[in-house]
């Protein structure tokens, strides 16, 4: 059977178990039915699956909390001791059964640690340096910067890990046109700071080039994300920087990634590098967060330290886990805690968020929508006017599986066509949070048709729950005939 072994340290598998929806084992969210795992795995083998041993807070150290309420037939096992510092929370996975995809996982969130990781920095010099005059994504503007650099990283890191055969990426950046002469100067700033990036990689656990990447090594990272997609197989869908408005604006962004096989998205990880702790904050600007973080002491759980969120399909589970701070080493789980959609299902409690730019989803329209069903929205920034929640990037997946935000709607102009890596990865979080995610008939999005969402009907909405989410639907199909889209 295959052993999943962790990347990090020397230390071996965790033996925790992971068994079904929402029966996971943390010392924070501990469900009735525990038994002690003990290093022997022979005496763990001759436990009944129904055994029920009750969790006892003087366990031994060396002992470890093992759920076996109910084995996961797709499960494995690993017969190595357990690590100490990994029995607080497993955050998503374990080494001790080894669901499907695990490896993926534990390797996509890392890289997407290091993405945020890098983002940032660029995202500082670009408000340190600019005063927030920035060009334009075209221009080999800073953000381009960003862009490119992170599908490189994601990319090389996944081809490290996998194997470049076994790796097929569709991400949203093409190579051509870093390789033009004119763009020379942008890939001299990109390769350093891939370069840069990568060195961190042991810190994130995971294995760094031993020498510094060569122009074309780059490059050619870039240029294998060029897979069509499609309903056969396994392929990584990347959005190096979701919510490009919102980055260069310093305001929310996200970095998204999803494994997606056979036209479903079987992972899903976002990367959201300002993702405020406290939902008010979200509708802030980057500034007002400067300003108010200078004013509350930080803490843990502060709103600059930013958080990846990851799902596995079928799991029942969604994480967060916070961005790595400083020169810290990623200790899995790394403090993840598990996350949940909102139990709101009265519209009249509910908020609901859309993006920032009209031209991307029609205000109007879901204004209608929101009045229609008796939605209550957010006050934004200091005015009290009433306003739904508007984020840029998949921050407002983010926000709907953490449970800050109960609905989110998007109702692009006729014409334009989503694109899978704008949304794969927040549908696998939310539905794993126990949210629901359609297009506006009430089908499931199609990650099958290539990079395009085809077939997507009117719009995306995203609820908490079954009852909002048919609240929508109906509201959508009352007022769409008069609308103007
Ligand atoms: N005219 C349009 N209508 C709808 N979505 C659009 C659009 N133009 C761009 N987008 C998508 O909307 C994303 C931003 O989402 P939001 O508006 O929610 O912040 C963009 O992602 P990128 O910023 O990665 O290009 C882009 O994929
Ligand atoms: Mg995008």
């Amino acid at each position: 059977m295959p052993l999943y072994t962790p990347t990090l340290g020397t230390k071996s598998p965790v033996l925790l178990g992971h068994c079904g929806r929402r029966r996971y084992c943390s010392n924070r969210f501990l469900t009735p039915n525990y038994v002690v795992g003990f290093q022997s795995v022979s005496l763990l083998f001759s436990l009944q699956p129904t055994t029920t041993i009750t969790r006892q807070n003087t366990a031994p150290r060396h002992m470890n909390i093992v759920s076996l309420s109910k084995f996961n037939r797709n499960c494995s096992f690993s017969s190595s001791s357990i690590m100490e510092d990994q029995e607080e929370n497993m955050g998503g996975f374990v080494g001790f059964m080894e669901p499907k995809y695990s490896r993926e996982l534990d390797v996509a969130v890392r890289a997407v640690q290091m993405a945020c990781f890098l983002c940032q920095k660029v995202q500082e010099s670009l408000i340190s340096k600019s005063n927030g005059q920035v060009q334009s994504k075209d221009d080999n503007s800073p953000v381009t910067v960003a862009d490119w650099s992170v599908q490189a990283t994601v990319s090389w890191l996944l081809s490290e890990s996998f194997g470049s055969k076994n790796v097929s990426i569709v991400a949203e950046e093409d190579v051509q046109s870093l390789c033009k002469v004119e763009s020379a100067g942008l890939l001299e700033v990109v390769v350093k700071t891939v370069n840069d990036c990568l060195a961190e990689a042991p810190r994130f656990g995971l294995q760094g080039p031993q020498m510094a990447l060569g122009t074309s090594e780059v490059l050619a990272a870039i240029g294998r994300c060029n897979s069509n997609g499609g309903p056969i197989g396994r392929f990584w869908a990347l959005d190096p920087v979701d919510g490009t408005l919102g980055f260069v604006r310093g305001d929310q962004y996200a970095v998204a990634l999803a494994l997606i096989e056979d036209g479903e998205p079987v992972l899903g990880v976002l990367g959201c590098p300002n993702y405020p702790m406290r939902k008010e904050w979200l509708s802030y600007q980057h500034r007002y967060h400067r300003i108010i973080s200078k004013l509350t002491p930080t803490t843990s759980e502060s709103w600059d330290k930013g958080c990846v969120m990851y799902a596995r399909r079928g799991s029942g589970e969604a994480w967060m886990q916070p961005l790595l701070q400083g020169q810290k080493k990623l200790v899995w789980p790394n403090s993840a805690r598990p996350i949940q959609v909102s139990a709101i299902e009265n519209p009249a409690l509910a908020t609901f968020c859309e993006p920032v730019e009209k031209s991307n989803s029609s205000h109007s329209f879901t204004a209608g929508l929101a009045h229609s069903v008796g939605l209550r929205t957010a006050y934004k920034n200091f005015d009290c006017r009433k306003q739904p929640l508007r984020v840029y990037s998949m921050v407002k997946y983010a926000a709907i599986a953490r449970g800050d935000a109960e609905i989110f709607m998007k109702f692009a102009r006729a014409g334009y066509k989503e694109k899978i890596w704008d949304h794969a990865a927040g549908v696998v979080i939310i539905q794993e949070a126990g949210g629901v995610v359609t297009d506006a008939g009430g089908r499931q999005l199609d990650f099958s048709k290539g990079i395009y969402l085809e077939g997507l009907d009117r719009g995306v909405i995203a609820c908490a729950g079954a009852k909002l989410h048919e609240k929508i639907i109906g509201a959508v199909d009352a007022s769409w005939n008069s609308s103007s889209l």
